[in-house]
């Protein structure tokens, strides 16, 4: 397993080990001890999502707050998507930057992404199938949103603009300057 930290504190790019052979391929997916040894970070998993998208979905920018903040570990299971970690500690010096990477079924990357960001991908192959882990239980009335296409954050989705599909709920998320952080 590779780990490589991002510009972003905290937020980490992770490369699991494949092997190979007739049969097809075999990796782990996550292993807690060698997560923290890599990282210094224990992280208790306690609900696993699964989504499916097709071309053009736009999901996010979510997170939860407060007492119900989450930190996810996603990776793509088919297709490719453009994930986004955006960094609302308001207190880090990379407050308001994002980072971007392409995760895909194909290069099997991972990305971690700790409480105190926001997240969003956009799916840029005909569909995609999402999976993800997180350190705390879903909580609807904690739910917090950024517009995707919020000026300041300026996040290149990969896509064209007619081509963007999002929820109703996502398209009504007020900007980062007016998100309760
Ligand atoms: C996130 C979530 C949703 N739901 C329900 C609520 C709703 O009826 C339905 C679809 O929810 P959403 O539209 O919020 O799903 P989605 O837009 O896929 O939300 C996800 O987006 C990505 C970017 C994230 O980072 C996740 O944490 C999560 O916010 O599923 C749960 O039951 N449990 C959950 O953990």
């Amino acid at each position: 397993m590779k780990v490589e930290e991002t510009p972003l504190s905290g937020c980490y790019i992770i490369e699991p080990a494949v092997f190979e052979d007739d049969r097809g391929y075999f990796f782990e997916s996550f292993n807690h001890k060698k997560f923290e040894d890599a990282t210094g970070v224990s992280i208790p998993f306690v609900q696993d999502n699964q989504s499916q998208s097709q071309k053009g979905v736009v999901r996010g920018i979510h997170y939860q707050c407060g007492e119900w903040a989450q930190s996810k570990l996603v990776r793509v299971l088919s297709g490719k998507v453009l994930d986004v970690a955006v960094d609302l500690r308001k207190d880090s010096p990379t407050f308001g930057k994002h980072f971007s990477i392409v995760l895909s079924a194909e290069n099997k990357k991972q990305l971690y992404i700790p409480r105190g960001f926001g997240h969003g991908f956009s799916v840029i192959s005909e569909t995609a199938e999402f999976s993800y882990k997180c350190d705390n239980y879903y909580n609807k009335a904690s739910e917090g949103g950024i517009i995707y296409n919020d000026p300041f954050l300026g996040i290149d989705w990969h896509l064209n603009e007619d081509e963007v599909i999002v929820s109703e709920k996502d398209l009504y998320l007020p900007t980062f300057e007016n998100a309760k952080l």
